[in-house]
C-alpha cells in the first residue's frame, strides 16, 4: 500500500525527538532574539529562479509547476529566500535577520542522508565589517556551549584565498583552471603534471603543499607564510589571523582549524566561511559564510551580508536524551471535571486519563510507566 509510505529521506518526528528539536529550536530563538535579530518568515515554495546562485549539483531541488506552468521548487536553501525578499521590500539596512524551517535537498538513493532538514539560522545584510563574521562566531560558540556540546572543531575558510592565488601564478588562464580542478578533485598526478612548470619559482614550497593545506590553524598559517607577497591576498590573510584570535579570546579550548584547499562551501560565498563539525559524524552542525554579491542576483545595487546556519537535526542527534520525571496520570468520572482541573493544577507533571474505565487506565499507567491517581476512590 504505497499511501502508508513516506517519500524517500523523509521521516516522521514525534516524542523525545520532536521535543529536542524544539527545546533546541526555542533555545537559538532565544539567544538571536537577545542579540538584536528580528524573525522573518518565507514560503517554503519559491520560483526555482531564486536559487539560481546556487551549486546544483550539491542542492538538487524537487520540483514542480505553478499553475501558469512556471517552475517552482521546494527551498533547497534559505538565505537566498532573504536576499529575494530584502530585494523587494525596501526595508532600511543595515538589518539582523532570524528564521527557522526545513530545507529540502534530493540527495543520491541509499546515501542515507535525509532529504528535508531543519535550520535556524541569522542574517546580516548591510555589514561590511569584520564584526559581522565575528557575531555569527561568537553566536555559534555561545550555542554550542549552551546545548553542551564541548568537542565542536572550528573551520575557517576563505573564498578569496584559492583565486588570490591563482591570479599571482605566472601561467595561463586555463592552465589555473585546471590547476583548480585538480585541486578540489585531489587528482594529485594532474595537479603535479600542472605545477611542473613553476618549479624553481618563488611558489614551489607553497604548491608543494597546497593540496594538504588544512588542519591546526597556526600549521597552515606558517605554510602560507612561504608564498610570496600577493597584494590581494594581505587583507585575507589578516583578517582569518585576527578572527583566529578573537576565538581565542572568547573561547580560549576551541579547537580552530583552516582549510584553504576546498572549494567554498556554498558558490555565493565571497569571503569567509566557517563551519563546525565533531568527530565521526559527516554533518555539519553549523555553516556560514560571507556573501557579499548575492544581492546583486535580484537587484542592481551591492549589499555586504554574512550568516550562518545551524543544523537542528546534526544538533538534536548530538543531545543526550533528556531524563523525565516520573508523570502522573489523574482518572476521574465525568461528573469529577473540576475536581479533576485542580488536581491537574496542584500536581506537578501531571496530565488528564481520558480512559472510560478503570481498567483501561491502569492499563494505561502501567504501558506508559506512570503513577495513576485514581480521585474515584475517594468518593
Ligand atoms: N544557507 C547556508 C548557511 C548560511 C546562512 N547564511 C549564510 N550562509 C547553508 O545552508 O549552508
Amino acid at each position: 500500500m504505497k499511501n502508508r509510505n513516506l517519500p524517500n529521506g523523509t521521516r516522521d518526528e514525534f516524542g523525545v525527538r520532536a521535543a529536542i528539536k524544539e527545546t533546541i529550536a526555542s533555545q537559538l530563538f532565544t539567544l538571536f532574539k537577545q542579540r538584536g535579530f528580528a524573525k522573518l518568515t518565507t514560503p517554503i515554495l519559491e520560483y526555482a529562479d531564486v536559487f539560481k546562485p546556487l551549486n546544483l549539483a550539491n542542492y538538487r531541488p524537487y520540483q514542480l509547476l505553478d499553475e501558469q506552468g512556471e517552475a517552482l521548487v521546494l527551498r533547497p536553501d534559505l538565505t537566498l529566500p532573504v536576499a529575494r525578499m530584502m530585494s523587494t521590500t525596501g526595508i532600511e539596512l543595515p538589518a539582523k535577520w532570524y528564521y527557522s524551517g526545513d530545507v529540502f535537498r534530493v540527495k543520491k538513493q541509499l546515501s542515507g542522508s535525509y532529504n528535508q532538514l531543519t535550520q535556524a539560522g541569522i542574517e546580516l545584510v548591510g555589514y561590511a565589517s569584520l564584526k559581522g563574521e565575528w557575531e555569527c562566531l561568537k553566536i555559534a560558540l555561545a550555542v554550542c556551549q549552551q546545548t553542551g556540546i564541548t568537542d565542536m572543531t572550528l573551520e575557517l575558510s576563505d573564498a578569496r584565498f584559492i583565486e588570490g592565488v591563482l591570479q599571482a601564478l605566472p601561467i595561463p588562464l586555463p592552465t589555473k583552471q585546471a590547476l583548480k580542478k585538480a585541486l578540489f578533485d585531489k587528482d594529485l598526478t594532474r595537479y603535479n603534471q600542472l605545477i611542473t612548470p613553476l618549479t624553481d619559482t618563488a611558489f614551489e614550497a607553497f604548491l608543494a603543499e597546497w593540496p594538504w593545506l588544512f588542519g591546526d590553524f597556526d600549521s597552515v598559517m606558517q605554510v602560507v607564510g612561504t608564498l610570496p607577497e600577493i597584494a590581494t591576498l594581505k587583507p585575507v590573510i589578516d583578517d582569518l589571523k585576527a578572527t583566529a584570535g578573537f576565538i581565542r579570546t572568547q573561547s580560549p579550548d576551541q579547537q580552530v582549524v583552516l582549510d584553504l584547499s576546498i572549494p567554498s562551501p556554498q558558490s555565493y560565498y565571497t569571503g569567509m566561511a566557517f563551519r563546525g563539525y565533531t568527530q565521526n559524524a559527516a554533518d555539519y552542525l553549523f555553516s556560514g559564510g560571507r556573501y557579499d554579491d548575492l544581492l546583486t542576483s535580484f537587484q542592481q545595487v551591492k549589499e555586504p551580508a554574512v550568516g550562518l546556519a545551524f543544523d537542528v537535526d546534526a544538533l538534536a542527534d548530538r543531545m543526550p536524551e533528556p531524563e523525565t520525571p516520573q508523570q502522573t496520570l489523574i482518572y476521574f468520572e465525568e461528573s469529577q471535571w473540576q475536581l479533576a482541573e485542580q488536581t491537574l493544577q496542584t500536581t506537578p507533571n501531571s496530565s488528564l486519563c481520558l480512559a472510560d474505565s478503570r481498567e483501561e487506565a491502569t492499563r494505561i499507567a502501567v504501558s506508559t510507566n506512570k503513577q495513576l491517581l485514581d480521585l474515584t476512590e475517594s468518593r
